[in-house]
């Protein structure tokens, strides 16, 4: 018997009797602009905020594009934008009948955020849920990020609404979850953990920020937040660790400044293997 052909307009109760694909899942996910020719979008979650999620969102965009790859970074945390801000750009960013154009960090990394559209950087978006999530959506299909290899999403924290967006409308190949080190955190990260298992969303590894402080004067680590525990939380996991960061004051600098296209990755460097490891995954398959 021939399969019958699903059609956005055709199908009836009637006709989906019977059909193979009655049962799969809809796929939410929407087109990118047509201008938009993305390798990889990766998107870099916590599940509360504060934990230092564009800190690392940005380290790991650094990272790629001192390897030479072509990186752009989503910001979609659309009530508190800070990429613009860690990369001196202002807005607002041009656009023409085809789309939005995301203005280049001094390092080349591409850039789209709410505070590169708005006429004033510092009046807050006071918007509900569904319009947000729409914004972050327009950040995938109006905006003309051309070809990149890596796209990096910083997502807003937690598992409400907007993460949820992004992790149906986009082809997400994978996420970083970012956490810290404080008792809380198991129960942080398996939140997140388990939002993208919901969603099939490989997790790439764990980032661990504010992991430690290095005193300037005698060299000496010090767990400000307390001893580290990831490796065992990623261990029970089965999820990788891809880097420790420390509080680094020289990295809160350059990102106040707005030149954190300057800021050199020391402590992310196994987060290189496993995006790059996605890059000769996709070759291959081509
Ligand atoms: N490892 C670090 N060393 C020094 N400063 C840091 C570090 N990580 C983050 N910060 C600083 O802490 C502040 C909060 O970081 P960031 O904006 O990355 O957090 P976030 O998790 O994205 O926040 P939110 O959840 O509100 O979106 C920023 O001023 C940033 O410069």
């Amino acid at each position: 018997m021939a399969e019958k052909q699903c059609s956005s307009s055709g199908c009836t109760k009637e006709s989906c009797e019977g059909c193979p694909s009655k049962n799969k899942p809809t796929s939410f996910q929407v087109a990118s602009n047509e201008y938009t020719k993305v390798k990889h979008v990766i998107g870099v979650v916590s599940g509360k905020g504060g934990v230092g999620k564009s800190m690392v969102t940005a380290s790991l965009a650094n990272l790629m594009a001192e390897k030479g790859y072509r990186v752009g970074i989503l910001d979609a945390d659309i009530t508190g934008p800070s990429i613009p801000k860690m990369y001196g750009l202002h807005g607002p960013a041009q656009a023409d009948d085809n789309g939005i154009y995301p203005p280049l960090a001094e390092n080349d990394i591409k850039v789209m955020s709410i505070n590169l559209l708005m006429p004033d950087e510092e009046a807050p978006v006071i918007w509900r849920g569904p319009v947000i999530s729409g914004m972050v959506k327009q950040f995938w299909t109006d905006v003309i990020w051309g070809e990149l290899d890596y796209l990096f999403v910083d997502m807003p924290p937690g598992t409400g609404d907007v993460p949820l967006t992004v992790f149906q409308s986009l082809p997400l190949d994978g996420i970083v979850i970012v956490s810290s080190p404080q008792d809380l955190v198991q129960m942080i990260v398996k939140k997140a953990y388990h939002m993208a298992k919901s969603m099939n969303v490989p997790i790439l590894g764990i980032v661990e920020n504010y992991s430690y402080l290095v005193c300037p004067d005698c060299g000496k680590k010090i767990s400000v937040f307390g001893e580290s525990h990831i490796e065992e939380i990623a261990g029970k996991m089965d999820l990788k660790v891809l880097g420790k960061m420390p509080i680094d004051p020289s990295l809160a600098e350059l990102s106040d400044k707005g030149d954190f296209a300057k800021a050199e990755n020391k402590y992310l460097t196994d987060a290189f293997e496993v995006l790059h490891q996605l890059d000769r995954v996709k070759k291959e398959e081509a």
